[in-house]
């Protein structure tokens, strides 16, 4: 299949109105239960695959999105190849894996603005690439998405910005818009620049402002693509308290996409790490810090000396 912004409006990561949740079959998707190992795909190189153990280790919990023997390649580029991942309800999962590894391409899949060329994508149990248009304008309702730089509109204030999909995409009235969105911005610690216009805001508040953003929907599922990226260690650490702050009271499956392992040891529940567009290991966070796995070691520690080179 091919790449199709279906719904050019939710291109904009803002996200779209609160999922009733009526939709989601709540208790009866499968819980993993059991650890699965994934066989190499057929007529790859097993020296290509030798770190992948495929360790898929059971949260308790279903999974809000999973990735299904996903392939997907653009021209010859081969970037996904069988890639089976869950990200658990309820957590805040990490994927993290080598620049170019398609991390961003499978966030683009949970969303339906990439389609797998084999296998599948479940969000909720609901097939993303069998939707109808209808059916992925709602399923989108349900994430909101935190891009790199904020996403912001650099022609409105923060209130207005923050303010932009619920204007968009619910009734309410100007009253309660103003009251979700002075609450949501005062959540990030931006109570006191909401006149201010992205210009006049560092890349922190920025990012702050985007994360609020994602958040004014209620959305049951957010997507943090390299939130961290050009802040500072002590910046980095504060958006990463943020987001385990506003997790706690809000839950949903967080997934933050990132390079930062110190980020991955502060707020991770649940790591996948990806390499070679598949699943080297997945699982509870303390758990792939403890890994046996060479290069889930090497990763996760950032060492030079181990499977991962600068190929
Ligand atoms: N629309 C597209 N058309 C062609 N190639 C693409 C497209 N989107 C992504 N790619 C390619 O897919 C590969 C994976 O990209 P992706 O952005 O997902 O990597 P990543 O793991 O997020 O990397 P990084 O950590 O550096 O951000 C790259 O080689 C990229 O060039």
């Amino acid at each position: 299949m091919s790449e199709t912004p279906r719904d050019p409006r939710d291109g904009d990561g803002t996200g779209a109105p609160p999922a009733a949740g009526a939709d989601r079959p709540a208790d009866d998707r499968p819980v993993r239960a059991s650890v699965v190992r994934e066989a190499p795909p057929a007529g790859a190189d097993a020296d290509e695959y030798q770190w992948h153990t495929g360790l898929n280790r059971p949260t308790g919990v279903p999974d809000a999105v999973e990735f299904v023997d996903v392939h997907k390649a653009f021209g010859r580029n081969k970037i996904l190849r069988g890639l089976n991942m869950g990200l658990p309800e309820g957590k805040i999962s990490m994927i993290l894996g080598p620049s170019g590894t398609g991390k961003s391409v499978c966030i683009k899949h949970m969303v339906g603005l990439l389609y797998p060329d084999e296998g599948d994508v479940l969000v909720h149990g609901a097939s993303v690439p069998n939707m109808t248009d209808d059916e992925l304008f709602e399923m989108r309702k349900k994430f909101g998405v935190l891009f790199q730089d904020g996403a912001l509109f650099g022609s409105m204030n923060l209130i207005d910005n923050v303010a932009f999909p619920l204007r968009q995409h619910t009734d309410k009235s100007e009253e309660e818009i103003l009251d979700i969105v002075r609450r949501r911005l005062g959540e990030v610690g931006l109570g006191h620049s909401e006149d201010k216009m992205p210009n006049e805001l560092s890349g922190g508040m920025r990012k702050r402002a985007g994360f609020a953003r994602a958040l004014v929907l209620d959305p049951d599922i957010v997507l943090f693509d390299e939130p961290d990226s050009g802040l500072d260690p002590v910046r980095t650490a504060l958006l990463c308290e943020l987001i385990q702050e506003i997790h706690e009271e809000n839950g949903g499956c967080y997934t933050v996409i990132t390079h930062d392992i110190m980020s991955a040891r502060r707020v991770a529940e649940y790591i996948s790490v990806l390499w070679k567009g598949r699943i080297v290991e997945s699982g509870p966070a303390e758990e792939l810090f403890n890994s046996e796995n060479a290069f889930v070691r090497q990763f996760l520690s950032g060492e030079s000396q181990g499977p991962l080179g600068m190929e």
